[in-house]
């Protein structure tokens, strides 16, 4: 097989005075794979993504991007610019008073113009139906209107793959639906963890489950359910869940 664009492999985590969250945990993405990760909550989900993209530290375990290890801070920033990261709190990911400055941030921040970096933002706020939103101020969005202003900011990247921590907290039916059309219009290998099932057969190919801070994606039927919905939006099909 290919390598994969980044592989976590055997990671072991806790928190200093908390729980012991990960315990082996492996999971890569390949190129144009879409996979989605399903558990309950404190399963360690959140905490799998801050370990990629190098947010907080493992106690054990190894990190690569496209084959490479990656563990000095240095190391993350390519990374960080080729998985896009959309947080479970908008809060998290918005940071300037205006939605243009949020959206441009990125491309800003990549060495872009300050006049490519406006031009990227704009088409982009406009690609995701949120023309006219350049001038708004972020904090007073709306919880649907920030999470799709966060997409914004991450697509603004143009990132060769997407990591979405919950998108659909805060949304209503209109705006999930949106967001279906949204993900499945996009050429791009992406994982995303939900607690919402349909939005995942909606959107992903393969849903994995997390437990006991693992996730096995050959064959270890007891920590690992592996689901193929065959085209978007089709009814998922368990495999060698036992
Ligand atoms: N900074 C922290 N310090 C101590 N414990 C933490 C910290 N952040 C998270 N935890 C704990 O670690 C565990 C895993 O949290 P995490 O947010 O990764 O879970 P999750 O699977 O994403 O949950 P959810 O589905 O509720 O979002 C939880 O028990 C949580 O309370």
């Amino acid at each position: 097989m290919s390598t994969p664009i980044f592989s976590l492999t055997d990671i072991h985590f806790e928190y200093l005075n908390g729980p012991k969250v990960l315990s082996g945990l492996n999971f890569s993405l390949h190129a144009h794979e879409r996979i989605g990760i399903i558990g309950p909550n404190g399963t360690g989900k959140t905490t799998m993504a801050h370990i990629l993209m190098g947010l907080v530290k493992p106690s054990k375990g190894r990190i690569h991007f496209h084959g490479e290890p990656v563990s000095a801070e240095r190391d993350f920033l390519p990374l960080r610019q080729s998985i896009g990261l959309l947080f479970q709190n908008a809060e998290d990911q918005l940071i300037y008073p205006t939605v243009l400055e949020d959206v441009a941030f990125g491309p800003l921040n990549m060495g872009k113009s300050s006049q490519e970096a406006k031009e990227i933002a704009l088409r982009v706020l406009s690609e995701l139906g949120l023309e006219g939103f350049d001038n708004r101020i972020t904090h007073r969005l709306s919880g649907g209107e920030k999470k799709l202003v966060s997409l914004a900011a991450v697509l603004a990247m143009d990132p060769e793959a997407l990591f979405l921590d919950e998108p659909t907290n805060a949304l209503d039916a209109k705006t999930r639906a949106h967001l279906v059309e949204i993900l499945n219009s996009l050429n791009k290998a992406l994982v995303i963890i939900s607690h919402d099932w349909d939005f995942l057969a909606q959107t992903t190919e393969s849903i994995y489950s997390m437990k006991d801070g693992k996730i096995t994606l050959d064959g270890d039927t007891q920590t690992h359910q592996h689901v193929h919905a065959h085209s978007h939006g089709s009814t998922p099909h368990v495999h060698g869940d036992s």
